[in-house]
């Protein structure tokens, strides 16, 4: 907690003039003190933050806290209306070089260089935007659906575990910090929220491309009933793979004996090696 005097989340609703539009992806976070706590979450494992990306930055209750304590924070809003009333409500901030306001979608702009990214994210965007981030290879505190959360930090071998647990795993330390209530949110949204915090690590397991790597962890995943051999052979057209089999015979029975749900990001990033190295041309 800190004894900063931050603007009002339900102050800065009524100057925007806005109540929230589902449609639009717009839940407003108006709890002071999960506002207070989520760039907390970011500075236990970086007390420096210098360029700090906030995704959706709505009426900018978060914006206002992450400004407390990051050197600089770039702030994405898609809605023209809340863009320009970021603009005109943190004019001394924009003035003085701290915050930039980018009006846009989150999943088309250029995005800048960052160090950490702390957002209240759209949901509807929340895959897209997340593989998107991982690669930056920094902390990212970012709030999304429970239910997607936890499939995010889900291990292998659970019902949760998929795609997205793989590529999260892949880059980073994933934890589910905190639940968030509906009531948390102006308008409530239909499903519970959580915060989680992914922590950079370097793999001691690279991948040559990462697109490669997660267009390979996407195309078995459409096959996680079959054996690893056999979701190999049917997805090489939609993962590119130009000798499949000579990737099932350099990657060892055990592995191919597998189902994508227990493969670990470690053997699937052994898989997009060797596709690299034996099965493209
Ligand atoms: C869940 S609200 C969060 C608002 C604010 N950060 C808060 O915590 O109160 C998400 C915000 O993202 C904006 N938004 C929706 N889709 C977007 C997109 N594709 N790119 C950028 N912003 C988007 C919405 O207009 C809304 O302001």
């Amino acid at each position: 907690m800190t004894d900063t005097d931050y603007r009002d989340p339900d102050a800065l609703l009524a100057r925007a003039g806005v109540g929230g539009n589902p449609d639009r992806d717009q839940h407003f976070l108006i709890d002071d003190r999960v506002l207070d706590r989520v760039p907390t979450y970011a500075t236990e494992i970086d007390a420096d933050l210098r360029h700090v990306l906030e995704v959706g930055a709505g009426t900018g209750a978060l914006t206002d806290r992450l400004l407390a304590v990051a050197d600089r924070v770039t702030a994405i809003e898609r809605d023209p209306e809340l863009a320009a009333f970021l603009r005109e409500e943190f004019a001394a901030e924009i003035d003085a070089g701290r915050l930039t306001v980018l009006e846009g979608d989150a999943l088309e702009v250029e995005l800048p260089e960052f160090t950490a990214s702390i957002s209240n994210l759209p949901y509807g965007i929340s895959s897209e935007i997340v593989f998107r981030l991982l690669p930056r290879g920094v902390p990212l505190v970012l709030m999304f659906q429970r239910e997607f959360a936890d499939r995010m930090a889900a291990d292998p071998g659970s019902d949760d575990y998929g795609r997205l647990s793989v590529t999260a795993g892949h880059y980073a330390d994933v934890e589910v910090v905190e639940p968030v209530p509906k009531e948390a949110f102006r308008p409530p949204p239909a499903v519970e929220s959580a915060i989680v915090r992914t922590t950079p690590r370097e793999p001691d397991y690279a991948v040559p491309d990462d697109e490669a790597f997660m267009d390979l962890v996407r195309a078995i995943f459409t096959q996680r009933r079959k054996t690893i051999r056999n979701a190999i052979r049917n997805t090489a057209h939609i993962s590119g793979l130009s000798d499949p089999e000579a990737v099932v015979d350099a990657a060892g029975e055990d592995l191919m004996r597998k189902r994508a749900g227990d493969v670990t990001p470690e053997e699937f990033a052994k898989l997009a090696r060797l596709a690299a190295e034996v099965g493209d041309p």
